[in-house]
């Protein structure tokens, strides 16, 4: 069996088509521009690489975006401050931490004091905990763009085996959580699980996060089976590759998705998503700034 290869970045210009439609209807009716606000503290290059990205998706669906750059020297408590001017900004609909946080920062007490409302990433335990009842305010962007695709390529996931390699609270925890909510039987991975490829070979849908370069090779894919490459590993020699053998693999699954061209162009356009629905939200809502100016 030779797998379709899913192409995340047509089915993300799809949906930015869409949002960028969405963008116009709050300008013309609402007088709203979405707006998001991306602090970035200290001089990761990989995180500087993100945050353009996630910066040039806004510009591409005309979310107004703003970059708070930051030294590393910067304390908690004046980030904290930042977050609490932005909090309170009417302006601004999405503030989102870029990670990691210098060590002297705790990631936590920074998640947190992001107002829920505003939390576009959907890592404020407010959404974290929605993620286990099924009541977010924000899907976490990742997850959200692995559900996407899902959705996108009719794959249904309803009583599905599902095998997510990767427990992180960013990607792993998350996406088997909103894939169990989907009434698909969840297992998750992780480094100390004993032989991976028992259980990988039950997947009839494999979510792979684990950062970890051909960790999936087609002695452990059930064939036929639907893979989502989530890794974005870059090697020794600068080339970009998930954590699948993609040429191995390609010739067992159903579907597979590419890196790049797969799940990373769905990341952004889901928080481009997150945005401007929480643009929508303060646009209609009663007790909104701008409604009441109405
Ligand atoms: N395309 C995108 O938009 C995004 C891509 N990514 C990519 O996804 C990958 C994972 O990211 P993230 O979740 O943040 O990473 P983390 O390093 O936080 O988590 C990795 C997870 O994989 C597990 N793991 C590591 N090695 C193995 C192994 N050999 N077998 C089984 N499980 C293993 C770890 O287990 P343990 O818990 O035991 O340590 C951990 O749960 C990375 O390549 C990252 O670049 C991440 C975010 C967005
Ligand atoms: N705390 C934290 N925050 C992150 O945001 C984070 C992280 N850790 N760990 C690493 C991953 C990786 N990640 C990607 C985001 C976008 C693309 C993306 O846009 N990729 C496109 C373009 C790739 C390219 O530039 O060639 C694609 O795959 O086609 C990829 C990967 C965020 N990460
Ligand atoms: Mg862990």
């Amino acid at each position: 069996m030779t797998a379709k290869i899913i192409d995340g970045k047509a089915i993300a210009k799809k949906l930015r088509a869409e949002y960028h439609a969405r963008v116009d209807v709050l300008r013309s009716r609402y007088n709203v521009t979405p707006a998001l606000v991306v602090i970035l503290v200290g001089d990761n290059p990989a995180s500087q690489s993100y945050v353009r990205g996630k910066i040039a998706g806004c510009k591409e669906v005309g979310i107004r975006s703003e970059l708070v750059e930051l030294p590393a020297s910067t304390t908690e408590e004046q980030l904290l401050e930042h977050i609490e001017r932005l909090n309170n900004d009417a302006t601004v609909h999405g503030i989102l931490v870029q990670l990691p946080l210098p060590a002297h920062i705790r990631v936590s007490s920074v998640l947190e004091k992001i107002s829920v409302e505003k939390d576009v990433d959907g890592f404020h335990l407010y959404n974290m905990g929605g993620l286990v009842t099924g009541n977010t305010v924000f899907s976490p962007c990742t997850p959200y763009g692995v559900q996407k695709i899902l959705e996108h390529e009719n794959i249904r996931v309803e009583g599905q085996n599902v095998v997510v390699v990767g427990a992180s609270n960013i990607v792993g925890k998350p996406t088997a959580l909103m894939l169990m909510q989907q009434d698909a039987t969840v297992v998750i991975c992780h480094k100390k699980t004993r032989d991976l490829g028992h259980f990988t070979l039950l997947a009839d849908i494999l979510v792979v996060a684990a950062g970890v370069p051909n960790l999936i090779v087609p002695q452990i894919v059930k064939t036929g089976a639907v893979v989502i490459d989530v890794g974005f590993n870059r090697l020794p020699d600068g080339r970009i590759v998930g954590d699948v053998d993609f040429e191995g693999v390609k010739e067992k699954a159903s579907y597979i998705t590419p890196v790049p061209g797969g799940v990373g162009q769905m990341t952004v356009t889901m928080l481009l998503h997150n945005t401007i629905l929480s643009a929508e939200r303060a646009a209609t809502a009663t007790t909104s700034p701008f409604r009441r100016r109405a």
